[in-house]
């Protein structure tokens, strides 16, 4: 099913609520501005969050006769979504599976979607490195993955846990594509100040420590939070946000860096 599927790009985090799904429905949007075909698989399992962030709860998902047909956005053909929040009958649906059920769930994800040509796929992964992790990576590894883009917010601690999810990445061979550093500091929206709420750097730091590209450092704005589901919606709010250039800045350096899928073969 990803024959199709040129680049497969996993986002992880080594902490919960640094921002990833927020990135990684960001990075799809700009990728598509860039003319991309672009789909997001979300497999964290417990707290499935990208129809939330995008404004598609209560889509339902059918099966046509190649596998599961993904949700696209206002029948945009550029954008396709995966996620189990699709298959619960609620947001406050709680998924309490054992492992081994997760890990058939995630198989299932990997190998029955039917995602047509897809330029990029984005993974989004649930926090640390658990069993939805090294079943994504084993699957992954089988068929191509470009890489995996860590995501941290600037404190020790976040910066600590995404320490050991580059560990992981070694281990599992699978390349880091770089480091992006969210919610590194606070851009007033009436002076444009920038005041640095945490401790500065810590992704750049850490990009340096694992010796991987930094691939830019994106500011909290109150104009994207909060805008989930809401009345303009999430991804209007963050079309005409400051964000979108930066995070536009990051999905070229992807583009430009990301080897082709018969480049690796
Ligand atoms: N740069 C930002 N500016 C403002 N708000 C942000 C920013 N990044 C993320 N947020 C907000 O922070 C909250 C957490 O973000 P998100 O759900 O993307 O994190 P996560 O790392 O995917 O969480 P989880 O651990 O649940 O998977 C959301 O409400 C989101 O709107
Ligand atoms: S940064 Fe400047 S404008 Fe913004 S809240 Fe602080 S003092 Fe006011």
């Amino acid at each position: 099913m990803l024959e199709g599927v040129k680049h497969v790009i996993v986002i992880l985090s080594g902490k919960g609520g640094v921002g990833k799904s927020t990135i990684s429905c960001q990075l799809a949007l700009c990728l598509k501005a860039q003319g991309f075909k672009v789909g997001i698989l979300d497999v964290d399992l417990c707290g499935p969050s990208i129809p939330y962030l995008l404004g598609l709860e209560g889509q339902s998902i059918h099966q046509c006769s190649q596998g599961w047909v993904p949700v696209y956005p206002n029948e945009d053909q550029n954008l396709a979504v995966m996620s189990i929040g699709f298959l619960l009958q609620s947001r406050d649906d709680p998924v309490v599976w054992r492992g081994p059920k997760k890990n058939a769930m995630i198989k299932q994800f990997l190998a029955d979607v039917f995602w047509g040509d897809l330029d990029y796929l984005l993974i989004d992964t649930p926090p640390g490195t658990s069993d939805e992790h090294i079943t994504v990576m084993e699957n992954i590894r089988q068929v191509h993955c470009d890489g995996a883009i860590l995501v941290t917010t600037p404190q020790a601690v976040a910066v600590g846990d995404v320490r050991r999810e580059a560990t992981f990445c070694k281990k599992a061979g699978i390349p880091i594509l770089g480091v992006i550093e969210n919610m590194s500091g606070f851009t007033c929206p009436h002076c444009k100040e920038c005041t640095n709420i945490f401790s500065m750097d810590g992704g750049k730091q850490l990009a340096k420590i694992a010796q991987v590209p930094f691939l830019g450092s994106v500011p909290i704005n109150p104009e994207i939070s909060g805008k989930e589901g809401g009345s303009i919606g999430f991804v209007d709010a963050f079309q005409s946000s400051s964000l979108f250039p930066i995070i536009h800045s990051i999905s070229c350096k992807l583009t430009q860096s990301a080897p082709s899928k018969s480049d690796t073969v």
